[in-house]
C-alpha cells in the first residue's frame, strides 16, 4: 500500500450551471518518504490539490487515501485533527505571526501537535539558531521561509506540503530552501510534496506529477533525483 492513494478524485467549485472542475478525475500514488514535485501552469489546479491533501478543502468526488484512511470521507472535526497531527504546511509568503519571535512562532505550532520536536533544536537544524529571538520583520525573506519550514517540521508531520515555497525568493535563496526540503525528505525520510510552476525543479524529485486543466498529464518516477545544487534554471 502506498502512503498516498488517490483514485478518481475531483474538486468542483461553484454551482451546476457555472461549475469549475479545479481537479478533474485525478489518480496517483505516492510512496512514503518520497519527494514529489507537482508542476503546472497558473490555474492548472495545483493549490486545490494541495489543499485537499492537507485537509483544508474536501473532495467533491473520489478517494483520497492517506496512510490507509480516506480523508475524502472525513467530517470537519476529523479534518481538524488530521491537519493538526499529520500535516506541515509551507506557503509562498511564509505566514509568520509578526508580533511573535521566530522561536515563539515555532513553539505555537508545536504546541498543537502531540508528537512535536523541540522548537529551538528544529530552528538550529534550518540554520536559524542565531535568530530565534528576532521578529519576522527583522529576518530576510530566505530566513523567514526557513522559520516557516521549522514551524512546519517541528510539528513532526507525516506529510509536508509546500505551495510555491520559493515563489517570493531570489534564485540563490530559493535554491537553499529547496535543498533543505530535499534533505528533509532524503535524509530524514519524510514525505514531501512541492507545488510549483517551475518545471526545472522536476529533476530534484523522486516522483513527478504534471497537471494541466485540472487533470494529470504526466506521472513518472526519477530513479536518480538530482541534488538541487546541480540544477540550473
Ligand atoms: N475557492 C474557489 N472557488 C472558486 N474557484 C476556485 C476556488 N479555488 C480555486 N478555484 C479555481 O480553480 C482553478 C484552479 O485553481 P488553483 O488555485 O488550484 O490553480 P493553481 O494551479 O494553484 O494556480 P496558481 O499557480 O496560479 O496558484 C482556477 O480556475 C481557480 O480560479
Amino acid at each position: 500500500m502506498a502512503y498516498i492513494e488517490i483514485e478518481h478524485y475531483s474538486k468542483v467549485f461553484g454551482s451546476a450551471d457555472r461549475e469549475i472542475r479545479a481537479n478533474d478525475d485525478i489518480s496517483f500514488n505516492l510512496e512514503k518518504g518520497h519527494l514529489m514535485v507537482i508542476v503546472g501552469a497558473s490555474g492548472a489546479g495545483k493549490s486545490t490539490l494541495l489543499n485537499t491533501l492537507g485537509g483544508m478543502d474536501s473532495a467533491t468526488e473520489g478517494k483520497v487515501e492517506i496512510n490507509g484512511k480516506n480523508i475524502a470521507k472525513y467530517s470537519e472535526k476529523q479534518l481538524t485533527t488530521y491537519r493538526r497531527n499529520s500535516i506541515g504546511f509551507v506557503f509562498q509568503f511564509y505566514n509568520l505571526i509578526p508580533n511573535l519571535t521566530t522561536l515563539e512562532n515555532v513553539e505555537l505550532a508545536s504546541e498543537i501537535s502531540p508528537a512535536a520536536l523541540d522548537p529551538a533544536e528544529t530552528l538550529k537544524q534550518v540554520g536559524l539558531e542565531e535568530r530565534i529571538n528576532n521578529f519576522p520583520s527583522q529576518l530576510s525573506g530566505g530566513e523567514q521561509q526557513r522559520a516557516s519550514i521549522a514551524r512546519a517540521v517541528a510539528k513532526n508531520p507525516e506529510l509536508l506540503l509546500c505551495d510555491e515555497p520559493t515563489g517570493a525568493l531570489d534564485y540563490k535563496t530559493g535554491k537553499t530552501i529547496l535543498q533543505l526540503l530535499q534533505d528533509f525528505s532524503h535524509q530524514d525520510g519524510k514525505t514531501v510534496i512541492i507545488v510549483t510552476h517551475n518545471a526545472a525543479i522536476k529533476a530534484m524529485a523522486d516522483h513527478v506529477i504534471e497537471i494541466s486543466d485540472g487533470k494529470v498529464k504526466e506521472d513518472y518516477l526519477n530513479d536518480q533525483p538530482e541534488p538541487v545544487a546541480d540544477i540550473e534554471w
